[in-house]
């Protein structure tokens, strides 16, 4: 099946070769062809090329994208979407007055959730995820991690793990798994938090690798969940099982989680709202992808991840939504890019590049994804007819996706 888009306004993240991450001053460019055609075979990026040298070309079917500009889907690298019900009690708690830690404090928060999954039986999870997932694939999101971490117990992180499992065998969309079960400390084991990380550690995680239901291991690394100390030790016994850490840091204080995270040769370190200068050192030369979730720092009023400080320190950076049920109830890519320019200070160029491309690298899916390069996969997005690329995070709140293509075909 050979499908051809004729007249493209604009075709954006066009590059001839691979490139792994973007960083620094390189994050402002952001390469396109104007007037452009864009050739999809099967499921793969086939050609493309200037209207003008727009060769003869035998298509199945030929779609006139004049006014409208494609671009690669979006790369959700952080989320929560498998869970069950919702927070909307505690959303309504803050707005009378109370702090997502007095939340927590009082066995909200993730203990509520935790709480529900456990009550919830796996296939209604599975549900009630799937919706959610077919939800963010309609708002352009082409390829997502997704975390466990509402279990808790080794029934219940098992169970997240296998309903992560029945979507990447549902859905095409590449979707990652990745291990959370230092999410919290559960009540039960609030006066011996170090037999909870030993149950991570000695029981639960030989069994999530044993089935292989997950590819990366994550830990809350912050003051009342756990230590750096608990992060190095997790993170050891990890790499034993080859789980690749993509962790929770430097969400509400900076206490040294990126620097371990680092020397664990972290794929990506995420949050980053609270962010000293020896984090960005610690980050300097590392391969490891500093992940910013400007929309949970809408939801909570928490300060935006200092995204200047670290582009215009030569770091890349990626953005991702961290949909869960209590600190970011969206999935929206768009609005997350919006967030990114308007209270982030980052160009529309830098947006793009951090939710495509660096996005791409964070869930290691950048030979295949992240940019419309040939032989890449068909996965993009077709807006309705837009004044520039400019107008995407402009506009906010507004809709300007027309079409979005998984593995070149539409989806419905
Ligand atoms: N900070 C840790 N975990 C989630 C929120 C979890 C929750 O409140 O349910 C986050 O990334 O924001
Ligand atoms: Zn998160």
């Amino acid at each position: 099946m050979k499908l051809l888009f004729t007249n493209i306004k604009e075709l954006l993240q066009v590059r001839e070769h691979h490139v792994e991450k973007i960083s620094g001053s390189e994050m402002k460019k952001l390469p396109t062809i104007k007037n452009a055609w864009f050739l999809v075979e099967d499921d793969r990026i086939a050609d493309f090329g200037e209207m003008p040298n727009l060769p003869n070309i035998d298509a199945d079917k030929i779609v006139d994208a004049s006014g409208k500009i494609i671009l690669p889907c979006w790369c959700d690298s952080h989320t929560h979407i498998v869970y069950a019900g919702n927070r909307e009690q505690e959303f309504a708690d803050r707005i009378n007055g109370l702090s997502y830690e007095e939340i927590a404090n009082r066995g909200g928060g993730i203990l509520n959730s935790a709480k529900t999954l456990q009550e919830t039986p796996e296939d209604e999870v599975y549900q009630q995820s799937a919706k959610r997932l077919k939800e963010v694939i309609k708002l352009g999101t082409g390829a997502v991690e997704i975390k466990s971490g509402y279990g808790l117990t080794e029934e219940g992180e098992m169970k997240m793990l296998r309903v992560i499992r029945k979507l990447q065998e549902n859905y095409e969309i590449p979707i990652k798994a990745t291990f959370l079960g230092a999410h919290a400390i559960p009540k039960e084991y609030k006066e011996n938090p170090a037999a909870y990380l030993g149950l991570v550690i000695n029981e639960i995680l030989p069994n999530v690798a044993e089935q292989n239901l997950a590819e990366y291991i994550d830990v809350f690394c912050e003051k009342g969940y756990f230590s750096v100390e608990d992060t190095n030790n997790l993170l050891s016994a990890a790499k034993k099982y080859g789980l690749k850490p993509k962790i929770h840091v430097n969400q509400f204080n900076a206490i040294g989680g990126i620097k371990a995270g680092v020397e664990h040769n972290a794929l990506s370190v995420d949050h980053l709202e609270v962010l000293e200068d020896e984090d960005i050192e610690a980050l300097q030369g590392a391969s490891t992808m500093p992940v910013a979730l400007p929309s949970c720092s809408l939801f909570l009023s928490i300060p935006y991840t200092p995204a200047r400080k670290i582009i215009d320190a030569g770091l890349p950076l990626a953005l991702a939504t961290d949909f869960n049920p209590g600190s970011t109830p969206s999935g929206n890519m768009n609005l997350v890019l919006s967030l990114a320019c308007i209270k982030m200070k980052m160009t529309p160029e830098e947006a793009i590049n951090a939710a495509t491309i660096n996005a791409a690298y964070a869930m290691e899916i950048g030979k295949t994804h992240g940019s419309i390069t040939k032989g890449k996969k068909a996965n993009f997005i077709l807006t309705k007819e837009i004044p520039s690329y400019t107008f995407l995070p402009y506009a906010f709140g507004t809709n300007s996706i027309e079409k979005v293509f998984i593995n070149g075909k539409e989806v419905q």
